[in-house]
This record gives structure tokens, C-alpha cells and sequence, in this order.
């Protein structure tokens, strides 16, 4: 058995604010190149999780190891390794795009070109523009920009995409899949958005009120809740649907027995959607 690097080793983690538990006994793991998704309703403590992991908050207990090290001990050398996005970025406004990212690169050894940089998150029309200028999506770009201009080998984004149009969107999916493909780039991200979790996601882990409440791929997580698949078929001019954890034995089963009267078969698996809904539904289930 080979054993894989840990870039995020992260084991019986708790945060408190003054007398409230936050995070209870939080623990996972990401290796390199694994894109992992932390996902949860409002409040449940992801900001708190990624802000610890990047040396920026103090954790009442736990380990917590980010390429190696402690980040609360961490050194300079240790933050050039990694890279930032925030939900809301210090402020740049008088800058101007390309200029901005030239100038922070200038910290990294090996830092991305800045016009390179400018192209793959979409920004070459607002190049020379100052930052003030730019629209709320424009300047999320710009944000996550700045996360990876150190060509980091772990960044953490914290709602990258949110205000971002469809096509910034797909531009930043891409860009992450192109990053996580060299192997180079582990990423850890939040997002509301589901559909994007299942798509980018390597692995993702659902935390509820501190507490982890799933850990795994979607499909993985999408198992684990029974008879997920929605099948739906017209036999004799009658529509009819079936909740399967199997539809291809019920496909299967439904040709064999009535053949080609069997038709307008659909067949929809579980989203991601689905799933997590059921997830969170069974945690608050379980606590009340
Ligand atoms: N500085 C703070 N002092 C006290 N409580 C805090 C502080 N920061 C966060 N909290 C509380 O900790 C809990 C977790 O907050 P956190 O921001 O980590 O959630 P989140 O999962 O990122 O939520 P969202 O999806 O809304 O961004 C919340 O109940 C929040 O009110």
C-alpha cells in the first residue's frame, strides 16, 4: 500500500465563542490534488473551519496540520504555499487589475504571469481598469485572482463564485479543474451552490452545527440515502413512477416483462440537491 501526502490533516477540532461550541470534533483530510467541498446551511461553521486552517483564528482544541504544519505556529515561508480567497476581500481600489497582481506576485518565488493570470480569470478588458471600478463579479474574479497569483499548492475559497454570472462561473470551474489536473493544486472551497459541489468536487464534507455530518464522494453520499433514483414509464397509456435504490433492475425488469409497450422511460438520479437535503434533514432529525 502506497501511502499519500496529506495536505490537510485536520482531527478532533473544536472552536468556541465565549460559552458556544461551534465546532465539535471536527475531522477530515484532503490529499494533493483533491479539490474538497465544504458544504452546510448557514451558520454551521465553514468560515470558522477554513479561517483556523489559514492561520488566521485560534481553535480552542484539536490538531490541525495544513502542508505539514501547525498554522498557528506557522511561518512566512508556510503562507507563500498557500493562497486566500475571502467571502470579502481588504480593499484595493485604487490599483489597477494587472497592476495589482503583478505587484503581489512579486512576493511568491514562482508566481503566475500577471497577464496570464488577467486572461484565465476573464479580466483582460478590465486589465488597466482601477479595482473601484470593477462590478461585484468583475471583483470577485479579481479576488480569486489574487488567491492563486502565488501559484499556491493549497487554496482555500470561501464562496468563490457567488455573484458570479454563468459564464465567470464555468470559467472558474474550469480553471480549478485545470489546476487540480496537474496535481499541483489541493483546494478546499465553500459553496451554496450544489450543483457546483457535484461538478468541482472531489470529495465533499457536510458540516451542520459544528458537527460533520457526511464525508465522501457525491455519489458515495447519494448511496448512502435509500432509493434515491426516480424512475418514471408509460405503459397502456398509464404514467408511472417508482423511487428505486436500483433502476436498472427495475428498467431491466419492465422491458422484460411488457417489452416495447414500455415507453417515455426516464430515469433521474439522485442530485446532489436530493441528497444533501436529506443529510441535513436527518441531522436535525436526530437532534430534536
Ligand atoms: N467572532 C465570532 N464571535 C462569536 N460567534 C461567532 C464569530 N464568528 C462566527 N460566529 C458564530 O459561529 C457560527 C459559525 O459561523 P461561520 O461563519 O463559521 O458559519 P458558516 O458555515 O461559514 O456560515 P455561512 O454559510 O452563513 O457563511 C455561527 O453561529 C456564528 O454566529
Amino acid at each position: 500500500m502506497t501511502m499519500r501526502a496529506t495536505v490537510l490533516d485536520v482531527e478532533g477540532l473544536r472552536m468556541r465563542y465565549g460559552s458556544t461550541d461551534v465546532l465539535h470534533d471536527v475531522t477530515f483530510q484532503a490529499h494533493p490534488g483533491e479539490v474538497l467541498c465544504l458544504l452546510g446551511p448557514n451558520g454551521a461553521g465553514k468560515t470558522t473551519t477554513i479561517e483556523i486552517l489559514e492561520g488566521f483564528r485560534a481553535r480552542s482544541a484539536g490538531r490541525v496540520e495544513v502542508l505539514g504544519t501547525d498554522p498557528a505556529l506557522a511561518r512566512e515561508s508556510w503562507r507563500a504555499r498557500i493562497g486566500v480567497v475571502l467571502q470579502s476581500w481588504r480593499d484595493h481600489g485604487k490599483w489597477r487589475v494587472r497592476e495589482l497582481l503583478h505587484h503581489l506576485g512579486r512576493y511568491y518565488p514562482a508566481p503566475w504571469d500577471a497577464d496570464d493570470l488577467v486572461a484565465a480569470v476573464g479580466l483582460t478588458e478590465q486589465a488597466h481598469h482601477q479595482v473601484r471600478t470593477l462590478s461585484g463579479g468583475q471583483r470577485r474574479r479579481l479576488d480569486v485572482a489574487i488567491g492563486l497569483v502565488g501559484r499556491p499548492e493549497l487554496v482555500f475559497l470561501d464562496e468563490p463564485t457567488a455573484g458570479l454570472d454563468p459564464v465567470a462561473r464555468r470559467g472558474f470551474h474550469e480553471l480549478i479543474e485545470s489546476l487540480s489536473d496537474e496535481g499541483r493544486t489541493t483546494a478546499l472551497l465553500t459553496t451554496h451552490d450544489l450543483a457546483e459541489a457535484e461538478k468541482l468536487a472531489d470529495r465533499i464534507v457536510v458540516l451542520d452545527r459544528g458537527r460533520i455530518v457526511a464525508d465522501g464522494t457525491a455519489p458515495e453520499l447519494a448511496r448512502r440515502i435509500a432509493g434515491t433514483d426516480h424512475v418514471a414509464w408509460t405503459l397502456g397509456g398509464t404514467r408511472f413512477t417508482e423511487d428505486t435504490p436500483d433502476s436498472t433492475a427495475l428498467a431491466f425488469d419492465l422491458f422484460r416483462r411488457h417489452g416495447e409497450a414500455v415507453t417515455d422511460l426516464e430515469i433521474r438520479r439522485a442530485s446532489l440537491e436530493d441528497t444533501y437535503l436529506s443529510i441535513v434533514a436527518r441531522a436535525e432529525g436526530a437532534r430534536s
